[in-house]
């Protein structure tokens, strides 16, 4: 029995649908639940074995999105989110009937995500969403309990799923970051 990571990428997943643009996340509520509009496709989805994402019930990893800000808006139940950390980089909005984070707001606007929002695209019934692309923060799942013998099966498990195992983000991702922080110094033009 291969190690479980997430019940959306544990049986493989589908490809993008093409000119899918988004979609409503709704959270684990039976009554009131709060739901998200979201106008776009996600973009950078990954596997995220850090603390801070939200996962399921069982989950090793959490498997989570941007999308731009300007494309998601609470649609119903907003007075039941909560930011969970304010002084987090990324705000995670969370529902405090059921615990769900509904997304993840960048705030600071020097910052190289600013403009994006965090979501998990799993909260959502429609199909066509951007699937995983890399796993990312992967040894960061030691820091919620998974003991570091598991680890070389669990990045083996990851490669055949197709997610590229990192901990820290993908590299492309990593690179944007340096380039943001070298223009912000004027080490490189902008
Ligand atoms: N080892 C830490 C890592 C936490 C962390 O840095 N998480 C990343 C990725 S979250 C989505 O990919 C991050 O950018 N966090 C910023 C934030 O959460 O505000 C741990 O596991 O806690
Ligand atoms: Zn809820
Ligand atoms: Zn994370």
């Amino acid at each position: 029995m291969p190690v479980a990571i997430h019940p959306s990428v544990d049986k493989g997943f589908k490809p993008a649908g093409r000119k899918f643009s988004g979609g409503t996340l709704t959270c684990k509520c039976a009554k009131d639940p709060v739901t998200v509009k979201v106008t776009s496709q996600s973009a950078h989805n990954h596997a995220c074995g850090c603390t801070k994402c939200w996962k399921p019930e069982g989950a090793t990893f959490s498997v989570v999105a941007v999308v731009p800000r300007d494309s998601l808006s609470v649609s119903a139940n907003s007075q039941k989110l909560k930011v969970i950390d304010a002084s987090a980089a990324i705000q995670r909005h969370a529902c405090t009937g059921c615990g769900v984070h509904m997304y993840g707001r960048v705030e600071n606007t020097k910052h190289p995500f600013y403009g994006l929002d965090f979501i998990h695209t799993e909260l959502s019934a429609e199909k066509g969403w951007s699937p995983p692309k890399f796993a990312a923060f992967v040894s960061s799942i030691i820091e919620s309990g998974t003991p570091p013998d598991q680890m070389k099966a669990i990045r083996a498990r990851l490669r055949t799923l197709g997610l590229d195992p990192y901990d820290c983000l993908s590299p492309p991702l990593m690179d944007f970051i340096a380039t943001h922080v070298a223009k912000a110094k004027g080490v490189l033009k902008a």
